[in-house]
Formats: structure tokens, sequence, C-alpha cells
């Protein structure tokens, strides 16, 4: 179902997450493990962080999205997450893919790869680099700049959705977001969220929960970001630095509301 884009429809999404509390279920890396759990508790969402191939399969059953993260790898966690993936295909359970440090290693590239060929994400998180390393691998673009702004990974992101018509959802300063035919930019955010480890790692696992409530990719993946930059705007009000900064933005995704979102909520809406 397709939804008009707009900060009465995001706060729905925050409400609905509130409201249900949707599982998610998470197999991502050491270093943002307790990060994330808090993050989706704070926004009212259910954690579960599990990662044995015994017992993946069950997690996905009962869980409203998946979120794989590939940021700490290791052979035994990439079965899991193929086996995780396989079931959320059968059970059409949504999931979301944060391909982290893609291009660094062969691993990291060659595990995204066997993912897509399980199953394409419903949403593809990444920053700008990876996402043109996802583009220029699929052979949709043909090289890569490392230094890459959110702002060149777009076309990068074009190129992907034909490829797979998923919802690509790009962060930097300026978020952006792209799924067919739709492109929408989240100027907010700051500049203290590139010091504390894994805020990436945190919008992929919020992406989850606004999954969970919303059939809506577009708006899902919208309303992550959303949640992410207006809580990062209202953390920098009260932080002195990255330890506060941390604490001060667990409480604003506890504590924001919809008029937050009215007054600080900066979206831009173009064609793709
Ligand atoms: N310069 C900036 N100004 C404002 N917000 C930013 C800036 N850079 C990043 N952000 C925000 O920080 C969050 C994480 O984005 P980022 O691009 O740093 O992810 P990432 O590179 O995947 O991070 P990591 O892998 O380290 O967790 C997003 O919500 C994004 O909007
Ligand atoms: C620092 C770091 N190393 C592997 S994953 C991770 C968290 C940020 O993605
Ligand atoms: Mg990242």
């Amino acid at each position: 179902m397709t939804q008009e884009i707009n900060t009465q429809a995001v706060a729905d999404v925050l409400l609905a997450i509130r409201e249900k509390s949707p599982l998610v279920h998470n197999i991502t890396n050491y270093v943002v493990m307790n990060n994330t759990a808090n993050a989706l508790l704070a926004v009212g969402a259910s954690p579960i962080m599990a990662h044995a191939q015994e017992e993946v399969r069950e997690m996905v059953q009962i869980s409203s999205s998946l979120v794989i993260n590939i940021g700490t790898l290791s052979p035994a966690w990439i079965q899991a997450m193929e086996i995780a993936v396989d079931q959320a295909k059968k059970t059409k359970t949504p999931w979301v893919l944060d391909p982290v440090g893609y291009g660094a290693s062969a691993l990291r590239n060659q595990t995204v790869a066997d993912l897509y060929k399980v199953c394409p994400p419903t949403i593809l998180r990444g920053n700008a680099s990876e996402i043109m390393g996802i583009a220029a691998q699929a052979g949709a673009i043909k090289g890569v700049d490392s230094t890459a702004a959110s702002h060149e990974a777009l076309e990068a992101a074009r190129l992907l959705v034909n490829v797979w018509n998923n919802t690509i959802s790009i962060s930097g300063a300026v978020d952006q977001v792209a799924s067919a035919g739709r492109f929408t930019q989240i100027h907010n955010g700051s500049a203290l969220m590139t010091q504390v480890t894994g805020m990436g790692c945190t919008a992929t696992a919020i992406n989850g929960a606004c999954l969970g409530v919303c059939d809506d990719t577009h708006l899902a993946a919208v309303s992550a970001m959303a949640l992410m930059g207006v809580c990062g705007n209202m953390a920098a009000e009260k932080a002195q630095g990255p330890g506060s900064f941390q604490m001060y933005f667990l409480d604003a995704l506890y504590q924001i509301s919809p008029d937050d979102l009215e007054q600080r909520l900066k979206l831009e809406h173009h064609a793709l």
C-alpha cells in the first residue's frame, strides 16, 4: 500500500510501534548489540537478539521483522543469517540489511551477495560508500568513491531500486530514502551522531521496528530516519559530548511525541 509521506504519517508509525510493540529479531554485531536493543525498547518495540543456527527460524516465525547487520561476521553467523533470511522469505517477514563495511573485505562482499541470492532485503540501509559499493557490484554503476557523499549515492540507489524494486535508505548529513518512483530527503540529525559508535546500526534497527508495523516500505524507511534525525536534534541540544549525547538520544527515543515531529521534522520529496 502506498501512503502519502508526511509528518502525520510518520507520527502514526511511531504511535503504532508504541501500541503494538513489534518483536524485532536482530542478528547484529557485537559492538552495538546492547545499544540497538536499548534503542528498540526506548522507541516502544521489543528486541530479540538471536544468532544460533538452531533457533533463528523459530525467532523469525514469531517476529514482525528481521534485522541483519554484517558488522562482526564469522562463518557460523553467516549461516545463521542465511537461514533467517530464508525463513523470512517463507513467512514473508520483512527484513532490513545493514551492509556494515561493505567493500572493506571479500567476506563482507560475499556475504551480502549470498544473502541477496536467498532473498533481497525489503529495505537496504547503509551509508553512501556502502550503497555505492553494492550498486557497483550489481553492475548498476561503474566505480566506487569511498568518500562518497550521500547525494552521490542517490544515482546508485536509483539503479538498485530498478534492479531489485526494494527501498534503499542512505544515511549521512542528509538522509535519503529511495523507492520505485519516490525519493525523500530527511534534513535532521546532528554531527555528534558520527561520534557515537553504531548510530547507523541503531538506524537500521529502528527501520526494523517501523517495518514491523507499516506495510509501506518507503514510509517505514522514512519514519525510521525521521525518528533518528529528530531524536538526534533533541539530544544534541542537551549533550556536552558523545557520552551524554548517547544518554539523551535514548531518552529522546522514549519521549518523542507527534508534537516534536511537527515542530522539527524537515522532509523534502522528489520524484526518483
Ligand atoms: N553530519 C551529520 N549531520 C547530521 N546527522 C548525521 C550526520 N552524519 C550522520 N548523521 C546521522 O547519523 C545516523 C547514522 O548515519 P551514518 O551515515 O553515520 O551511519 P553509518 O555510517 O552506517 O554509521 P555506523 O556504521 O558507524 O553505525 C543517521 O541517522 C544520520 O542521519
Ligand atoms: C566499530 C564497528 N566495528 C564493527 S561493527 C562496528 C559498529 C559500527 O557499525
Ligand atoms: Mg553503518
